[in-house]
């Protein structure tokens, strides 16, 4: 895809050879796909949690995150979904981006080489100014929160 004048840069590194591309499924993905590139198969126990290698890592311009997300196919049809969802990916990391996958199925999961198991989202992160304050403007909802709207 040619890059536009206001694309954000991202440096992508492919770590080991066999570390998949980032890829979008389609143009209007919002997310691209993150492959194990474990050497050989992973298999996630019902209620055990995996770290999962990509291979790659991801040199983001400051003011951009990573967020890794679950894949809905997963979560939907095998219980498998990344325990910290959306993990994040800061600008400042330089290390392989890892997923932290869990099965909740009641089935060992296998993950093979190359297989899709989450997704990375790039998110603008604001800069922002914190400022210690003694009175906050009221609001309607106020401190409630937990459920403060009913069930
Ligand atoms: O799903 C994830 C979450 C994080 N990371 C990497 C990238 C991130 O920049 C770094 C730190 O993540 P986080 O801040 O969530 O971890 P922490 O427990 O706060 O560790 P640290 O003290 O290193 O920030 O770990 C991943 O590879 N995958
Ligand atoms: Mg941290």
């Amino acid at each position: 895809m040619d890059p536009k004048s206001t694309d954000l840069r991202v440096g992508v590194r492919r770590l080991v050879s066999r570390a998949g591309q980032l890829t979008r499924a389609t143009s209007g993905s919002s997310g691209y796909d993150l492959a194990s590139a474990e050497d050989g198969e992973l298999i996630i126990l019902p209620g055990a949690v995996a770290l999962v290698r990509t291979g790659l890592a991801l040199e983001l311009p400051p003011g951009l995150e990573g967020q890794v997300r679950s894949r809905s196919g997963l979560a939907a049809r095998s219980g498998v979904f990344v325990l910290n969802s959306p993990g994040t990916i800061d600008s400042d990391y330089r290390g392989e981006v890892k997923v932290v996958l869990a099965n909740f199925g009641d089935a060992p999961f296998s993950v093979f080489p190359g297989d899709r198991i989450a997704q990375l989202v790039f998110m603008e992160v604001p800069n922002v100014c914190l400022v210690a304050v003694d009175e906050m403007a009221p609001t309607e909802r106020g401190a409630g929160g937990f459920g403060s709207s009913g069930s």
